[in-house]
Formats: C-alpha cells, structure tokens, sequence
C-alpha cells in the first residue's frame, strides 16, 4: 500500500546552549500508512516530538524530505505548508496549545473557524459528539480550568474535527487515568480503522501495544521499525 506519509532522509539540528548544534534527527527513514496505527517510541530526547513536528510541517528538516502523497512539505514555504496542515492533519501537541479563556467547544471548533466564516451546525455536532465521546461535557467552562487530562482529550478533538486523514498525536495518553488513557488509546485506533493515518507519540505501553507499527528511535535515529500485526 502506498504510504500517506514518509519521511526520507530526514536530518535536522537544534543549536544548543553552547553554541554547538544538536543532531535530533539523523537521517530518518519512516513510512506510514492508511489504516494503521504507528506509534514513535524511545527514550526521552531521542528525536520523537521533532520528528512528529517535521511530519506535520512544523519542522522543516535541513536534509531530506517528508512526503504526502506526491506532495514534497519541504518544498512549500511556511503559508502553502500552514494549509496543508489545515486539510491534511490533525495534531494534539504535547502542551495542548489551547486557548485558555475559551471552553471546551469552542476549543474544539478553532479549525473550523479558519476555514468557515460561520462554523456550519453538522460541525458543530460533531465537536459536540467528540467531546462526548471523550466523557466532556461541551459547556465547561475555560479550559484553564480543566484538568490536564480533561484538557489532553479537548486537544484530541480538536486535532480530529475535520476528520482529517493523518492525525499526529504526541503523549496523547501522558496525563490520563487508566481508564481514560485507555478510552482514547482505543479511539486513535479506531480512527486508524476508518482508513486515517494515526501517528502518535507515546511512552505508554498499552498505546504501544494496539499499534500495526511501532518506530524506535534513539538519538534521533531510527533503530527499529516493527510491524506488529498482520
Ligand atoms: N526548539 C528546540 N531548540 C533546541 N533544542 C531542541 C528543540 N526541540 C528539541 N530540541 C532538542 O532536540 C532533541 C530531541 O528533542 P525531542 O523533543 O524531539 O525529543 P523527544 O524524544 O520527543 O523527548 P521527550 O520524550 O522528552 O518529549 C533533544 O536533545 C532536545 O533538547
């Protein structure tokens, strides 16, 4: 099957406080596929959020290239690669990035409102139905008022309003409970399922554990890439 997003060859560097540069990814080999759940493990500071980043076309990698499709991200100055993001991907980052005042549905419905001028109701539905499925209630509140694990599930599904075919999820689970880190482990997996490319970034074994493909990397090399299941 064709993958929906690879990472050729990817390099990049961060300066240091030194004044030196730090290698957090060295050439990096990664496909991912539609219908699978890939996980990205290894040790803390071996390259996993810089590697989701440079999937999403946050990074842009000094070496190599990250295709979708047969669309090079590298290639796209930062507005074209914005709007790639937009309709291709939905990310939950590892601090959430939502906007404090706000309460969970309207968290929820920010990528709607970049691309609707009037958030139509059949999206506004599904932000409701989200937030459900996710055990929130719509009407909380300011999410500064969540708990980190309340809010982690607000960031989730925002990532997946528009249903966007590769969601990037890092630490998804991190501030979870069990039971709710279980809840949505088996979410990412059922989006998986529907024929999405679901990448996340984890350090929990039970997420790991459902994946189709699990990616180790260690000082921003890859060191294995499994295919866990037939
Ligand atoms: N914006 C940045 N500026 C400088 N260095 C950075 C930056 N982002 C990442 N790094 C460095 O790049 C390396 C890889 O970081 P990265 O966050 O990708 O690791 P990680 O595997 O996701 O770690 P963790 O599990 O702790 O989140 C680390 O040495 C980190 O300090």
């Amino acid at each position: 099957m064709k993958p929906t997003l690879e990472a050729v060859a990817v390099s990049t560097t961060f300066a240091d406080a030194g004044g030196g540069r730090i290698a957090a990814l060295d050439k990096v080999d990664a496909r991912f596929l539609p219908g699978q759940l890939s996980v990205i493990v290894g040790p803390s500071g071996s390259g996993k959020s810089t590697l989701l980043h440079a999937l999403a076309g946050i990074v842009v990698p000094e070496e190599g290239r990250i295709v979708s499709d047969a669309v090079d991200l590298s290639t796209l100055d930062e507005a074209r690669r914005d709007a790639w993001r937009l309709t291709h991907c939905g990310m939950v980052f590892q601090d959430f990035r939502l906007i404090d005042e706000l309460d969970a549905l309207a968290n929820t419905l920010l990528p709607a409102q970049f691309k609707h001028v009037r958030v139509p109701t059949a999206l506004r539905q599904r932000a409701q139905s989200l937030l459900t499925e996710f055990g929130l209630p719509a009407r909380s509140g300011p999410v500064a008022r969540l708990s980190r694990g309340e809010q982690q599930r607000v960031a989730l599904a925002r990532a997946m309003l528009l249903d966007p075919p590769v969601l990037l999820a890092d630490e998804a689970t991190a501030s979870l409970d069990a039971e709710n880190g279980q809840r949505i482990a088996d979410a990412l997996l059922a989006v998986a399922r529907t024929g999405k490319t679901v990448i996340a970034v984890t350090h929990d074994d039970k997420l790991s554990a459902l994946a189709d493909q699990r990616i180790m990397l260690k000082a921003g090399r890859v060191v294995t890439a499994e295919q866990t299941q037939a």
